[in-house]
């Protein structure tokens, strides 16, 4: 391994363990008479309610009678909706049959999972919930690992809220660790409190957990009784700025940014590391929702919207003061850039170059089944390894035009369970997104400048990989 090989391979271990995959849970105690959950049959004519805050608690026969107003679930398998309970069983309530006096914005749940999911994104940003379903888990039930369908470009994550019923089983796992939710055993716990009239009641608590919905989870089989649940689509809204860009808000910074800042400015001192600048690459952690037919810019659509610890990395690279881009990468076979231009996906050792790009079309789902093949790993790993790679930018036409010099720093989605669910498993069937895999990108100047011992426009253009190495950044 070369001296630039080896100085990149410790920096990227350095990054892979600050990002970790974000999620957040606790418990909340339902205050009485704010806690019914009202339903109906299909028709109509049968409603009920079930009072989760009741300090006798709920007995089997009031989740029976839900039961009965319920169906059976489906879930995504590519475009359909299917019911197969050798994957899902459990039952389900549409939005338009039930309605929850919780609130999920006053009781402070929404802001506690807001702050988890959006720790480096833009504190503009508001997170929007929307309901999406009622679910309830009988003995036996349970759901196989998938990914929550994404249904708008905005959707972030998903928040599930558990209500206090007695059961066993039911565990939410989460992602490649399977990190636990243990939701029956969080519900379990009652506690007693004195109401204003002096008497002493029995408070019972919900559990909450809100992920990305693009970590593959699943719910283990409950044991007994039933398990209730609540979910809501999380949506990352844009935040509107109609003040001056002056009037921005700055969070200080966490100690996850300031390890990656220091960490970060030490590897971009290192001379040998890009000497005569170009692009440093990171693979993105998480998938995003691409809708391919839109043809969208991936670099508008995503900038100050990432997950986790590509929010991370996009901050630390913003304080840094690099200007980060959000792209799509596609590698084409050497004689493929006919008139048609089609992008052609093969092998990564394969490719005669990589190109970047703002769009993400139809082939980059071929792109992202790439990474998924048994053995690719390996190659994958080799080529994100390599330095001085050269990547160039594609116009809208589809043609090449500059050539860059590409570090590449961390790999695609690496922290996500099998790549699988991904394609094949979602919670509902694909209405037009799919999950897509982008990278970040940020123009670096040559060593010289960076070490500020140089002139601002360096010295050294003679790299040969910058074919035009006057062009401005937008241009890569
Ligand atoms: O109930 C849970 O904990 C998760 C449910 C789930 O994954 C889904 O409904 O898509
Ligand atoms: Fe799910």
């Amino acid at each position: 391994m070369s001296g630039t090989q080896a100085s990149v391979f410790s920096f990227q271990q350095k990054i892979e363990q600050l990002l970790v995959t974000r999620h957040c849970s606790g418990t909340y105690n339902l205050e009485p008479g704010k806690a019914r959950l009202f339903y109906s049959n299909k028709s109509g004519d049968k409603v009920g309610f079930i009072d989760f805050a009741s300090p006798n608690g709920v007995d089997n026969t009031q989740l029976e009678d839900l039961v009965s107003v319920c169906e059976p679930a489906k879930f995504g398998r590519g475009n359909e909706d299917v019911l197969d309970e050798s994957y899902r069983k459990a039952w389900k309530l549409d939005a338009s049959r039930f309605a929850t006096q919780l609130d999920i914005a006053s009781s402070g749940i929404l802001s506690t999972v807001r702050e988890a999911l959006l720790q480096y994104g833009n504190s503009r940003h508001t997170l929007e919930a929307h309901l999406d379903k009622m679910n309830v888990y009988g003995p036996g039930s349970f759901f196989k690992p998938h990914v929550d369908t994404p249904r708008d470009r905005d959707m972030l994550a998903t928040l599930v809220i558990v209500l206090p019923t007695e059961h066993e089983g039911g565990d939410l796992l989460l992602g490649e660790e399977k990190w636990q939710f243990n939701s029956a055993e969080m519900v379990s716990k009652s506690e007693n409190s004195l109401a204003t009239d002096g008497i002493e009641v029995t408070m019972h608590r919900l559990a909450f957990a809100a992920f990305y919905s693009d970590i593959e989870h699943e719910v283990t089989p409950v044991k007994s009784g039933y398990r209730v649940t609540v979910t809501y689509n999380l949506y990352c809204r844009k935040g509107q700025d109609p003040l001056s860009s002056r009037a921005r808000i700055d969070i200080a910074l966490s100690p996850a940014e300031v390890t990656l800042i220091a960490a970060m400015k030490a590897f971009l001192s290192r001379p040998e590391i890009l000497p005569s600048g170009g692009i440093v690459g990171f693979g993105l952690t998480h998938f995003y929702p691409i809708e391919p037919k839109a043809d969208e810019d991936v670099d508008r659509a995503f900038e100050g919207v990432l997950k986790g610890g590509d929010a991370l990395i996009e901050r630390v690279c913003q304080y840094l003061g690099y200007k980060v881009k959000v792209k799509a990468l596609y590698g084409y076979e050497e004689g493929n850039m006919g008139s048609s231009d089609t992008p052609s996906v093969r092998r990564m050792d394969s490719y005669h170059s990589m190109y970047l790009t703002n769009r993400y079309t139809s082939s980059m789902d071929e792109y992202a089944e790439r990474v998924d093949q048994e053995n690719a790993e390996e190659d994958w790993k080799a080529y994100w390894l390599e330095t001085g790679a050269q990547v160039k930018s594609l116009t809208d036409t589809g043609r090449s035009s500059r050539r860059k010099a590409v570090l590449w720093l961390t790999r695609p989605n690496w922290l996500m369970a099998s790549k699988t669910a991904y394609m094949a498993y979602g919670n509902e069937a694909s209405m037009g997104y799919v999950y897509g895999s982008l990278v970040l990108t940020v123009e670096v100047p040559d060593a010289k400048t960076r070490l500020g011992n140089g002139e601002e426009e360096g010295e050294n253009g003679d790299e040969g990989q910058a074919d035009d190495s006057s062009e401005s950044e937008e241009d890569y």
